[in-house]
């Protein structure tokens, strides 16, 4: 469908970059009430939030001047679907939808107006970010806190508070008294030292981000004038993730929105939980109902896994929740031979070796590249890393690591990062003969950044020519791939001045928070120098930077939201589970079936007796076999 800059007719309106669709998706698409989508994976979700904003834009339910704010829980979810909202509408309409993530929103309200708190609450305007651990709050608890006034309680109250509820229950767990807390308990008294403390105490103030969530929520419940801004700004609300939404996030929502004309989508999927551990909340999606009279809108797609795996992950859906219904697979079996196994062998080094066979023949007979497969491993993936690099050298094929960090951010941040995109596609559209795909893909994602709309014939031949000319300097001045740091550096300057920076922070709030695209340009460099380190040529250089001939090898909470062919988990064993089973049992579950519905026609997964036993992890295995999936010996 054309990118149309007038309004439409909703009767006229059609889903664009889909052929269609599920009935429920449609519905929600056109919906002017609260609803929430739990679905499952694969369902098209988030593909759902691209679609409804396109919707509402186009067809002038959220009318000028108003806007669609979307918040995520993940950076490259929130750029992820600005940039496929971007896809589907014309500049006009694309640059009325705000994404972002919660922290960024909530820090965006507090350097507005934290300046309006109360002195007992009021951050100094240069605050710092603090990143919060068990050790911290340990510290804090056991040294830092004293001892409480008599009439509040003595040390044994404040020795009976666990570091792990200490933030989550009562630092941040409900939101903050205007005034401090009148009669405090000793739970209470220990929160209020630390907030007092990190407000007030040190030279600069130091916030984490859920101390920010609190204190935007408590900013909003004292200025009706910038609630109401927000609430008169934003038609529409759109949260994507939901099964990830904290407390803290919950109620800055509920200040804001309860009870007022702003339509909120939520969606998520409660299987998928694996943030507990920062967090979330229980069952957000049973507050939203209640709290804002949502209607639960169901979708029954799969649109990602074949029919056979879509079958067993109905099996392990079922030991997460057992209401949830079978989805239809709406994608084709492709390939020969079972859909899951499980795969043992003696040794890591067996094991190595014959994944690194297997997939070097895969890729032959099915005509597949090497990010067709994935790795996924439990935790620390370096550990694994080492073992299996060798062995898929040794089978010519690459194995990266993408949890590996780039400066400050990892690899795999950095590549799906429209900045890191853009600056790759740009060279590669200067340097490569011929560059008609890479001439197409810059041109458009330009064109949106600068507002050039789709029936301004004049300005896009302009910019078509700036455009041309650009790449003939840039392919003069920089022939060969850049030796050194120095030269990679002068290279994504030029790069980024053409695209500008200003465009990317107007189009993409998330850009702005802590410095994000300066990390993001800062490890551009970093890795295109050592991508360039050797390379004969611009295309092997630009390879290597996108890991086009490289096996992805990642954690299981990396690999959220992704989808390969083929998913190979490697480690199902009690040395890598043994820790999240004990502490969470359930989030250890959902981590399985996020791995496991990752992949589109098949799961393998592997044990290895050398690395660990499993006994901890046995229920594991009796659900896995339970699907009817079987053992493999392979020596
Ligand atoms: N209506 C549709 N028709 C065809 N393909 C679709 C449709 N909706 C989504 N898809 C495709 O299905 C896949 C999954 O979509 P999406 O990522 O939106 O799902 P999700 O529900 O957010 O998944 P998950 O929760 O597992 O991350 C993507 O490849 C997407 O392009």
């Amino acid at each position: 469908m054309a990118i149309v800059a007038r309004r439409m007719r909703p009767d006229e309106w059609t889903p664009s970059g889909v052929e269609a669709l599920e009935a429920n998706a449609l519905i929600v698409v056109k919906s002017d009430d609260h609803r929430s989508v739990i679905a499952g994976p694969g369902a098209g979700k988030t593909e759902l939030l691209a679609q409804r904003a396109a919707f509402l834009l186009q067809t002038g339910a959220t009318p000028v001047p108003q806007r669609i704010l979307a918040i995520s829980y993940k950076r490259d979810a929130a750029i992820n679907l600005a940039t496929r909202v971007r896809q589907r509408c014309h500049q006009n309409h694309a640059s009325r939808f705000d994404s972002m993530t919660f922290d960024a929103f909530a820090k965006g309200l507090v350097d507005r107006f934290g300046q309006i708190l109360p002195e007992r609450w009021r951050p100094r305007p240069d605050y710092e970010i603090m990143w919060t651990n068990y050790d911290l709050f340990s510290d804090f608890l056991q040294r830092q806190v004293g001892l409480p006034p008599p009439d509040i309680g003595t040390m044994a109250d404040i020795q009976a508070i666990t570091v792990k509820a200490f933030e989550r229950h009562h630092l941040v767990g409900r939101p903050l008294p205007v005034d401090g807390w009148r009669k405090p308990t000793p739970t209470e008294w220990a929160a209020d030292r630390f907030w007092q403390s990190s407000l007030h105490a040190g030279e600069k103030t130091k916030l984490s981000f859920p101390m920010i969530g609190r204190l935007a929520e408590l900013l909003l419940r004292l200025n009706p004038m910038a609630r109401d801004a927000l609430r008169l700004t934003y038609s529409h609300l759109f949260m994507d993730e939901f099964q990830d939404t904290t407390q803290v996030q919950y109620d800055l929502v509920k200040t804001i929105f309860m009870g007022t004309n702003t339509v909120i989508t939520a969606v998520g999927d409660n299987k998928q939980q694996i943030m507990r551990w920062a967090m979330a909340m229980d069952d957000p999606f049973a507050a939203f109902d209640a709290n804002f009279g949502a209607t639960r809108t169901p979708l029954y797609h799969n649109y990602r896994s074949s029919p056979e795996l879509v079958r067993i992950q109905h099996s392990l859906a079922q030991a997460l929740d057992p209401t949830s219904v079978e989805p239809v697979s709406k994608a084709k079996h492709a390939i020969d031979g079972a859909s899951c196994t499980i795969w043992e062998f003696l040794t890591p080094q067996i094991e190595a070796a014959r994944l690194a066979a297997f997939i070097a023949s895969e890729m032959k007979s099915l005509g597949l590249g090497p990010r067709d497969f994935v790795l996924l491993i439990r935790q620390r993936p370096d550990r694994y890393a080492n073992v299996l690099e060798p062995a898929f050298q040794a089978a010519g094929l690459a194995l990266r690591n993408e949890a590996s960090m780039i400066g400050a951010v990892t690899l795999q941040d950095l590549l799906p990062d429209e900045a890191s995109r853009l600056v790759v596609g740009l060279i590669r559209l200067a340097m490569t003969p011929r560059a008609g795909r890479y001439w197409s893909e810059c041109q458009e994602a330009l064109r949106t950044l600068r507002g050039i709309g789709a029936e301004d014939k004049a300005a896009q031949v302009r910019f078509a020519r700036e455009l041309d000319a650009f790449a003939i300097n840039l392919a003069k001045r920089h022939p060969a791939p850049p030796a050194d740091r120095v030269q990679t550096v002068a290279l994504v300057r030029e790069v980024i001045t053409f695209i500008g920076p200003d465009r990317l922070l107007a189009a993409h709030p998330a850009y702005a928070q802590g410095n994000w695209l300066g990390k993001i340009l800062q490890a551009t460099i970093l890795h295109l120098t050592a991508s360039a380190a050797g390379a004969l040529d611009w295309a092997k250089a630009l390879d290597t930077y996108e890991g086009v001939h490289a096996v992805p090898l990642m954690t299981i909470h990396k690999s959220k939201g992704l989808e390969y062919h083929t998913v190979i988990f490697v480690g199902l064993d009690d040395d890598a589970w043994r820790r999240s089973f004990i502490e969470d049992r359930i989030e250890a579950a959902a981590g399985l079936f996020v791995a496991f519905t990752r992949a589109k026609q098949r799961v393998l997964f592997t044990y290895c007796a050398r690395r660990g036993t499993r006994v901890v992890i046995d229920s594991f295995y009796q659900l896995i076999l339970g699907c009817g999936v079987k053992m493999l010996f392979v020596p």
